[in-house]
């Protein structure tokens, strides 16, 4: 639990209470309450399988909460969040087959109604960014593994998101990349304000965050001031 629960924030990005999520017979998420903030740097800890990814895409509203609530004040209805408000960086592998590079990157903004040249200018800018310039024009299948995950990281950025939900968004970097990537994501976050959350094993990166959620077994401690 991050903050008390009890006093109303409009300034809230997401508030959620005593969540839990059931697949089948299996409790992946038993309670969990926090709230985030705008400006939020957050570290998500926990052992494989205990429940942080199904807390992040709670947040994000890809799935619906089988036991408590969420809202999101300052950002509206679930259906109001994606494309653009809230973001995700998966886990597993999730760009679009059939779109290079660059156009995986540019494809939030085209679903917002971007112009198509502004859209690609604004997703060549990030991939740039991220050290990625020689492999815009490249499909999915041709990029490495650390190369697909950095593209995820540009097409979650590129709507300039208020929420960014990264799901071990370094695991397949080497730590040279891996701390660039974060340079990135803090950079982008620090200049919209918005607030981030990171699902990682990885010491270093919980480091880069002010504070950390301890996920065990399903259930969310309250947070800590990270070290
Ligand atoms: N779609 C699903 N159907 C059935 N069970 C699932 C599903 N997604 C997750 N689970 C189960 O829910 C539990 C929590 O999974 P989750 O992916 O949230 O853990 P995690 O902490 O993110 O793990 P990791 O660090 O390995 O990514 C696990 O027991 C997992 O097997």
């Amino acid at each position: 639990m991050a903050r008390p629960l009890k006093i109303e924030r409009t300034g809230d990005l997401v508030r959620a209470e005593h969540l839990q999520q059931a697949y089948g017979d299996t409790l992946a998420l038993r309670d969990a309450s926090c709230i985030v903030q705008p400006g939020d740097r957050t570290a998500l800890l926990g052992t494989s399988g205990s429940g942080k990814s199904t807390l992040l895409h709670l947040l994000g509203g890809l799935n619906a909460p089988s036991g408590g609530q969420i809202s999101w004040p300052a950002l509206g209805e679930v259906s109001q969040l994606r494309p653009g408000k809230v973001s995700f960086v998966f886990q597993a592998q999730s760009l679009l087959a059939p779109l290079t590079a660059l156009e995986n990157v540019a494809l939030p903004l085209l679903l917002l109604n971007v112009p198509a040249d502004v859209a690609q200018e604004r997703a060549g800018l990030l991939l740039e960014q991220l050290g990625l310039n020689a492999v815009i024009q490249q499909l999915p299948e041709e990029l490495s593994g650390g190369q697909a995950q950095r593209v995820a990281v540009a097409r979650a950025l590129v709507t300039r998101p208020q929420l960014v939900l990264a799901d071990e968004p370094t695991g397949q970097l080497d730590s040279v990349n891996a701390q660039h990537l974060m340079d990135v994501l803090l950079g982008a976050c620090d200049a919209s304000g918005a607030a981030l959350i990171v699902a990682t094993h990885d010491p270093q990166i919980a480091r880069r965050l002010t504070q950390v959620w301890r996920m065990a077994n399903g259930v969310l401690a309250p947070a800590e001031v990270a070290a």
